[in-house]
């Protein structure tokens, strides 16, 4: 078995299936549902799955501290709040292997550097292709942006709906659970904190959850 601590972290698996092998798992699980895996509707399904799957989890492959390398400085001694909100993020929850959808927030104060807006999307982006529990991916975007740009403060909400709530188990669709990881200045000076959910307050109403 193994006890890695840093889950979720690229894993170099030497006897890593091939797709054909991973095409005939899926066979299996056909089997244990019930169905027949060769009638002609299932016949291309291993196959979809396992491309559904390298779309899923490609962020083991990607770097999001290579993402975020790119930096530029000329903005004026610019050194207020930069908040991206409401990034739609699709991941997966590491006890189901089934959807968690929902929106992320992510703001940071720049030391003297900032970053392509996009780049802290593409950050969330890889971090939620991989096997997730809520709490470890806001704190792996937060501590990334932070190793990264090093600015004063970064912080990271997180509002999702986890399938694995809805379409099983307990049945409670409409649950949201919220996260959030500060650090810095957002962490330790009361305004600073309080201009971001102020910031975010002012939130537009956009359903995460399609
Ligand atoms: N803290 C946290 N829990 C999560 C997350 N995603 C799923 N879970 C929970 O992980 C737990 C796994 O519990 P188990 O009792 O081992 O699994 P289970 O029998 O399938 O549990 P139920 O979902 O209650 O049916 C469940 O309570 C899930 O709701 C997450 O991102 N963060
Ligand atoms: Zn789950």
């Amino acid at each position: 078995m193994d006890h890695r601590s840093d889950a979720a972290e690229p894993f170099s698996d030497a006897q890593r299936p091939t797709a054909t092998e991973a095409e005939e798992a899926v066979r299996t699980l056909l089997r244990w549902a019930g169905e027949d895996p060769s009638r002609e509707g299932l016949l291309d399904t291993p196959g979809r799955v396992v491309r559904s799957y390298e779309e899923f989890y490609r962020g083991y492959a990607e770097d999001p501290h290579e993402i975020l390398s790119r930096t530029f400085s000329e903005v004026e001694g610019y050194d207020e709040i930069v908040l991206l909100r409401d990034i739609r993020f699709e991941s997966h929850c590491e006890h189901h292997m089934v959807p968690i959808i929902g929106l992320a927030h992510v703001a940071y104060l720049p030391r003297s550097r900032v970053v392509g807006i996009s780049k802290l999307a593409r950050v969330v982006e890889v971090y939620s292709r991989r096997l997730q529990v809520q709490e470890r991916l806001t704190a792996q975007i937060a501590n990334t942006i932070d190793q990264v740009l090093q600015p004063h403060g970064v912080a990271v909400m997180l509002e999702a709906g986890h399938q694995c709530m809805t379409t099983r188990g307990v049945h409670r669709p409409g649950v949201s659970m919220v996260t959030s990881r500060m650090l810095g200045v957002f962490r330790d000076n009361g305004d600073t904190r309080r201009e971001l959910l102020s910031l975010l307050s002012k939130r537009s109403s956009v359903s995460p959850f399609e």
